[in-house]
């Protein structure tokens, strides 16, 4: 579904992506772990672009999506849904409104159609009676959740999470989780940065660890945590287990 061939990324001197292959087929659940620093959230970011490349491709469903002007850009991102580490959310409109609003600028559906949509959305991640509420008056775990229906909203084929509970008071990553756990259920092809090992073992199709910008070791997640091979994975392992 998506291929990544030969990615490189540089800010100015530094380059923080170097040379990375990588294919993610449709369905899969793929968690992505590593040191602060080391590259995870550039490397998710690049994926739909909201990073450009320095060099190399992505291909999406088999087209090569790297030089996509802007309209295709827009297009691309309703197939790709992103939830990032604080939300995002418009504060000044209701939850059904950060929902609604998308879809309808973009002439996927109709006012009507939208609001049918939130309201099926806010039952799927629980919170059928917060509609009317603005964020402010949520909590962080309920904001994230909102965040995500506001993703599906667009009906994406992949959804990409950039440490989706590293905000969030502990008691809240719980739910958070649950949610994301559903939608794996649900077949949903993710894509997942996150320091939340419990999850990588309970869900990931395959585990990649990132370190100096490279993809230095993956697996499915009973060998990549039991069995891992390189020195530096051994190492980020004995330091958070
Ligand atoms: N827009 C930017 N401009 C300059 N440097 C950046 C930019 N974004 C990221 N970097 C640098 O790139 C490197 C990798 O950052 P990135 O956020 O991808 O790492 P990460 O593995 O996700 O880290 P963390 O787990 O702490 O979020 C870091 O050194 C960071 O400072």
């Amino acid at each position: 579904m998506i291929d990544v061939k030969h990615l490189s990324k540089s800010f100015g001197e530094v380059e923080v992506l170097k040379d990375i292959n990588e294919t993610i087929d449709k369905g899969e659940k793929v968690v992505i772990v590593g040191p602060s620093g080391s590259g995870k959230s550039t490397f998710l970011r690049c994926l739909n672009l909201m990073e450009k490349p320095t060099s190399g491709d992505i291909f999406f469903e088999g087209e090569n999506i790297t030089q996509a002007n802007e309209h295709e850009m827009n297009k691309l991102r309703q197939r790709m849904g992103m939830v990032f580490q604080h939300f995002n959310l418009f504060p000044h409109l209701t939850i059904k409104k950060n929902i609604t609003l998308a879809p309808v600028k973009l002439g996927l559906m109709t006012a009507d159609e939208a609001d049918k949509k939130a309201e099926e959305l806010l039952e799927r991640v629980g919170l059928p009676d917060k509609a009317d509420e603005y964020p402010s008056r949520l909590s962080g775990g309920q904001k994230q959740r909102i965040a995500i229906a506001r993703s599906l909203a667009m009906n994406p084929e992949v959804m990409l999470f950039d440490e989706p509970t590293s905000a969030l008071d502990p008691e809240m990553v719980g739910e958070v989780l649950e949610l994301m756990k559903q939608l794996a259920n649900d077949g949903m092809t993710m894509v997942v940065v996150t320091h939340e090992m419990g999850f990588a073992r309970e869900v990931a199709s395959r585990v990649l660890f990132m370190a100096d910008g490279k993809i230095l070791e993956q697996n499915k997640p009973s060998e990549f945590f039991a069995h891992p091979e390189n020195q530096r994975l051994k190492d980020f392992l004995s330091k958070i287990i």
